[in-house]
């Protein structure tokens, strides 16, 4: 098999890679570097924790070294703690350089980022919107003539999910030059293929990981079919279980909004668990504190939204846990990639409601393999059920004193007025939005439910997952009675 060397890099960089512990290169790094620097476009699609991170910055790092001058490189992500992970890939790997790195995140100050611009870093590793807002804003900088543009996480940086980037993008493919080499890494690239093939034009190459399974195979993928009213419990319970058999592991929690994030953390931190918390309603310093706190394991559980879900490389993640089920298979893909990355072992277990067995089975279908069932003893969870309710209700009153649903409001509202929109006119629009969509999901159950019905009448039933709660997890009967409770609360961590 090929090292480093054998790939085309030169000596100096070969001996970081050794100093960093990366003996051989990873397969979407021996398909990229050798493209990548012989000057083409390139397309890489690999499994989450495979090195995509790599295979862009060694060989942008050897270019860079032959003629090197600022701004020589643009890196867009959709995150901002993906991008100060970026950088730092740049920095370590690109320490004999003396390389100057930039990093153009929101929640940071925008003048003291102007005047680094100012200063011809050599990379800039940006999130779109801050950058757009510097574009507009300044004339100290220029990217006219950088030689990189790389798009980590392109699929998501194009498409229009709950953050759109599109305006920014193409205020950012305004400035840029149109001879440039374009870089487009994700683990899931293929949606959105037509519309990156239309930004790397440049003899382009394209690498994707040919296996069956578009998961990695240490990965241990698990399905808990709970029912909704009891789904604290059961995480609860999972995380009681995690913590006595495996003190040292980390775990990640993965949920869909903010509110429910915050009030889980409250609720986790009352029974003694180590957590914190990571979503876009935090300040950016209480953001990166936390992170760093889950990073350094002083915090072993990390409750997120998918602002947590992308890229996001933290050696010590053994277990991931889907409070919800994802809406969609490549969000799976991503939060579950959190874990088992680089050849190490991992397990996700996504909690399942009576409401989300289609979602599972759609997720099944794109990652090509079926999740099997994670077994718990229920009686154990029956203890703590009515404990947890309480706390959980208890942490909602106390977020709900704190006005949190008002802030995200203001913060909303502020955010649009910020984009040139009237806020009013936006919740019009979105409300009008919701209804159709909720017709459109009614609708798409319907249709699932009534071809879940046809299989099951006929030859194509699963028996794996049910199509109703079974009656026997639907709740303590009338003659149940916690027996044993939880480690002592209320105790709060001080900070977060
Ligand atoms: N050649 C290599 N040998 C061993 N480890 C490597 C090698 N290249 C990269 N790594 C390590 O693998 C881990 C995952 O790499 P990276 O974060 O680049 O993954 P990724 O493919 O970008 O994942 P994701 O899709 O989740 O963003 C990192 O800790 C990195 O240091």
């Amino acid at each position: 098999m090929a090292g480093f060397a054998e790939l085309g890099l030169s000596s100096w960089l070969v001996e970081q890679c050794r100093q960093l512990g990366l003996k051989q290169p990873t397969p979407v790094q021996l398909g990229c570097i050798p493209a990548i620097l012989e000057g083409r476009d390139c397309l890489g699609c690999a499994k989450t924790g495979s090195g995509k991170t790599a295979a862009f910055v060694l060989p942008i790092l050897q270019k860079l070294s032959e003629d090197p001058y600022g701004i020589f490189c643009l890196v867009l992500t959709p995150t901002r703690e993906l991008a100060y992970q970026i950088a730092e890939q740049f920095r370590v790997l690109g320490k004999p350089l003396g390389l100057k790195d930039c990093i153009i995140v929101g929640g940071m100050d925008m003048v003291a980022q102007a005047l680094e611009l100012s200063r011809k870093p050599h990379v800039v590793i940006a999130t779109p919107g801050r950058l757009a807002d510097h574009l507009r804003s300044s004339n100290t900088f220029s990217i006219k003539k950088i030689r990189f543009l790389v798009m980590d996480e392109a699929d998501r940086l194009l498409e229009q999910g709950c953050t759109d980037f599109t305006v920014d993008l193409e205020a950012i493919l305004a400035a840029v030059p149109a001879r440039r080499q374009t870089l487009l890494f994700s683990a899931t690239l293929t949606d959105t293929l037509k519309e990156l093939q239309g930004l790397a034009t440049n003899q382009p190459f394209f690498w994707e990981a040919q296996a069956p399974v578009r998961t990695v195979e240490q990965l241990d993928q698990r399905y808990l079919l709970v029912p909704e009213k009891v789904k604290d419990a059961y995480l609860v319970h999972l995380i009681q279980k995690f913590h006595d058999e495996h003190e040292d592991w980390s775990i990640i929690i993965f949920t869909n909004t903010c509110k429910t994030c915050q009030v889980l953390c409250m609720m986790l931190r009352k029974f003694n668990f180590p957590t914190v918390a990571l979503h876009s309603m935090m300040k950016q310093k209480e953001r990166f504190a936390a992170l760093a706190k889950f990073k350094s394991s002083i915090y072993r559980i990390l409750i997120a939204t998918d602002v947590a879900s992308r890229g996001l490389d933290i050696p010590t993640v053994q277990v991931v846990i889907n409070h919800n089920t994802p809406g969609l298979p490549k969000i799976y893909i991503h939060r579950v990639g959190r874990t088992a990355r680089a050849g190490r072992q991992g397990q996700a277990i996504t909690l399942v409601t009576q409401y989300d067995i289609h979602l599972v089975h759609a997720i099944e279908e794109q990652i090509k393999k079926k999740l099997e069932e994670f077994l718990v003893e229920e009686a154990e969870v029956l203890q703590i059920l009515t404990q947890v309710n309480v706390v959980r209700r208890e942490c909602e009153i106390k977020l709900e004193a704190a006005n949190f649903d008002e802030k995200k409001e203001i913060n909303k509202r502020k955010q649009l007025i910020l984009e040139g929109k009237d806020p009013d006119l936006e919740a019009k629009r979105k409300a009008e939005l919701a209804k159709i969509k909720q017709k459109n999901r009614r609708f798409k159950e319907q249709v699932e439910h009534a071809l879940q019905r046809q299989k099951a009448g006929g030859t194509g039933h699963r028996g794996r997952l049910p199509k109703a709660r079974p009656e026997a997890r639907s709740g303590p009967g009338p003659g149940l009675r916690p027996t044993r409770p939880l480690p002592a609360q209320p105790k709060t961590p001080s900070s977060n």
